[in-house]
Formats: C-alpha cells, sequence, structure tokens
C-alpha cells in the first residue's frame, strides 16, 4: 500500500489551560474507513475540526497528498460536524444545492448533486420540506449528503451514525462503503464499536488526546488477553479453575469463554477440557473491539499516562475509569 493520503502530524490544542489534543498523530490511506474511537472529551471532534480548518492547532499541521491543508484543498474536503449545521427553514433539496454551489458547482451540476443524494438518501418526500420539519434522524441523513454533494475527496464525519434507526445504518453504512471504495478516504468518530469493527479498515483508539493505538482490528489484537471456546459438554462447573493465567469469561450450557493471560498455556487448557470427556470445539477467538478498547484505555491509565491535561482537571481521571462502567451499563458495545 502507498502512504497516507491525509496527514495529521504533531496536533496540539489547548483551550485555556485544557490541554484538548496532545501530539495527535496519524494518517489515513486512499479509499480507506477509518474509525475514530475514544471516550468523550478524548479530543476526537477537536482533531476533527482542525483537519477541516474550523479550529487552528497550536501545534501541529494536515497534509493532504503530502503538502499542507490550504482553503482550495479544503473544500474538497466534505464534513459532517457533531452539533449538525443545517438551516433549519431551508427546503432539503435548496439546501443541498445551495450548498454545491458554495463549494464551486455550476448551477447546474449543484441542482443534479442535490437530486442525486435526495434520491440515494431516500429523501424524495422531502425534498420541498422545510429541514426543522425532518425528525432527527432525516435531519442526519441531509446532513450527509451536505458533505457528500460537492464529490469530496476526503470525508470526516462526527459521529454520523449516532441516534439513526437500523436502516439509516445500513444506508449510511453502504454509502460510506461505496465512497471508499471510490478512493476516499473516510475517517468518522462513532462510539458504537460493534459497528465500528464491523464498517472500518482501521481504527484509531484516542485518550486524552492523543492517539494510544492504531491499527486494523487484527493489530490491534496482537498484544491482547487471548480467548478460547471451549465445548465440552461432559465438563463440570468448575473445569477450567486452577488453569494459570485462565479466567472464565461466560459459560453457557456445555460451552466456555475463555481469558488467557499473556503466556497461558493453551495446550494446559486442552488436557484439562480433555480430561472431563469428549472435546466437540477448541477455537481461539479474538476479542472484539470493545474488549480491546476497554483493555487499551484502562491500561494506559493505569499505567499513568499523562493526559495530556492540566492539573485542573482531575475529573479526567474519572472519565478514563468511566469508561469501563459506561461500556458495561451498554452491553460492553459502547464507549
Ligand atoms: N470550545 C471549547 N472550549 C473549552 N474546552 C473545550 C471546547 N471544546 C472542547 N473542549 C474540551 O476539549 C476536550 C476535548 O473535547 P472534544 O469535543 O474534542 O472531545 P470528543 O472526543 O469529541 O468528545 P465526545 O465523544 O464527547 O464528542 C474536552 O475536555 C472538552 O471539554
Amino acid at each position: 500500500m502507498t502512504g497516507p493520503v491525509l496527514e495529521v502530524d504533531g496536533l496540539r490544542k489547548r483551550y485555556g489551560r485544557r490541554q484538548a489534543v496532545a501530539d495527535m498523530t496519524f494518517g489515513i490511506h486512499a479509499g480507506e474507513l477509518f474509525g475514530f474511537v475514544g471516550s468523550n472529551g478524548a479530543g476526537k471532534t477537536t482533531t476533527m475540526r482542525i483537519v477541516l480548518g474550523v479550529l487552528t492547532p497550536d501545534e501541529g499541521e494536515v497534509r493532504w497528498r503530502g503538502r499542507p491543508v490550504d482553503f482550495a484543498a479544503r473544500r474538497q474536503f466534505g464534513y459532517m460536524p457533531e452539533e449538525r449545521g443545517l438551516y433549519p427553514r431551508m427546503k432539503v433539496g435548496e439546501h443541498l444545492r445551495y450548498l454545491g454551489e458554495l463549494h464551486g458547482l455550476p448551477s447546474a451540476a449543484a441542482r443534479r448533486a442535490a437530486d442525486r443524494w435526495v434520491e440515494r438518501l431516500e429523501l424524495s418526500r422531502y425534498a420541498t420540506e422545510e429541514v426543522q420539519n425532518l425528525s432527527l434522524g432525516n435531519q442526519q441523513r441531509v446532513q450527509l449528503a451536505a458533505a457528500l454533494v460537492h464529490d469530496p475527496q476526503v470525508l470526516v464525519l462526527d459521529e454520523p451514525f449516532s441516534g439513526l434507526d437500523p436502516v439509516a445504518v445500513d444506508v449510511m453504512h453502504d454509502v460510506l462503503v461505496e465512497r471508499a471504495a471510490d478512493g476516499v478516504p473516510v475517517m468518522f468518530s462513532s462510539h458504537q464499536l460493534s459497528l465500528v469493527e464491523r464498517v472500518c479498515d482501521r481504527v484509531g483508539i484516542v485518550s486524552g488526546g492523543r492517539l494510544i493505538a492504531c491499527g486494523t482490528i487484527e493489530e490491534l489484537s496482537e498484544n491482547a488477553e487471548r480467548r478460547l471456546l471451549v465445548d465440552a459438554p461432559e465438563a463440570g462447573e468448575n473445569w477450567a479453575a486452577g488453569l494459570r493465567g485462565v479466567s472464565v469469561v461466560s459459560r453457557e450450557g456445555s460451552r466456555t469463554r475463555l481469558r488467557l493471560a499473556k503466556g497461558a498455556d493453551d495446550q494446559r487448557v486442552l488436557h484439562a477440557a480433555l480430561a472431563t470427556g469428549p472435546v466437540l470445539a477448541f477455537v481461539s477467538e479474538r476479542p472484539p473491539l470493545s474488549d480491546l478498547y476497554r483493555d487499551l484505555v484502562t491500561t494506559t491509565g493505569a499505567h499513568g499516562q499523562d493526559t495530556g491535561r492540566t492539573s485542573d482537571t482531575d475529573t479526567d481521571t474519572n472519565t478514563t475509569a468511566g469508561v469501563a462502567t459506561t461500556a458495561n451499563d451498554t452491553d460492553g458495545d459502547e464507549t
């Protein structure tokens, strides 16, 4: 693979005494879907606003195809802001045409593009409605259309999936996959980790204003605790108790899910299972992103990583600790 087309290099941004972004560095390749995840206040939105030029960094730069991003390059970017930014009283179709023209499309091309995205995002019946009369989820579809109407070369989307119904999630997913297939680098933030895991080529995990891990799910799993699924129908409740470095994650009927600490011997587990009778399955499983995330964020916190913020933000430590709590509350799927 050639190098990244969009590079975020050493960004730092401070709001007063608070270091919102502290040395943020990563790159996104052409045609790549890049998931940007992290707890509330980790620095995702601030980073994305800097990429879009809405905010100026205190240090660092953003490069597009090897050059610092300037106004002309940014006109080629598509952005879906977290706070959403539509004019509530404008009609959907008109709004999209207006945005297309604002990005430099001639009037007829803006009209064609607006019509195309209205249809593609299943908004036809709302085309002549004022934006404010649409449900929030449909306004979000319009917001995505607004990010796409000028056929951008880069897409940066702040929580595009939040609040969408399952059908709208599928539409959003398909559109992002399509754009990536056309070579567009797509970066989006989300707290829905199972979705990120399903959709993204690579994931960047942000904590305390820094990228603490970045890679494919396989790469992020490399240093994680291993998981085993063992199906041993004659094994008793405590068959795995006492195996060094092994803990039981769950047990459903004859199937036991185990977590193996680094260095734990899976062959010992197999022997222990066989000692109980037949073993119908013995499968190594990759941990879900929610577990990888929780391990990485809590480990980083446990090692006393500088959160990149100043001393008035004691609550930030709680934010990190709160990640696991929040994740547990939501089936471990959300940050
Ligand atoms: N305009 C602002 N003024 C002061 N502090 C701010 C401002 N915007 C963001 N911050 C602070 O900067 C830090 C990073 O915020 P940011 O919005 O980038 O986080 P985030 O990762 O996008 O969070 P979330 O997942 O909740 O959207 C937070 O501590 C936040 O309180």
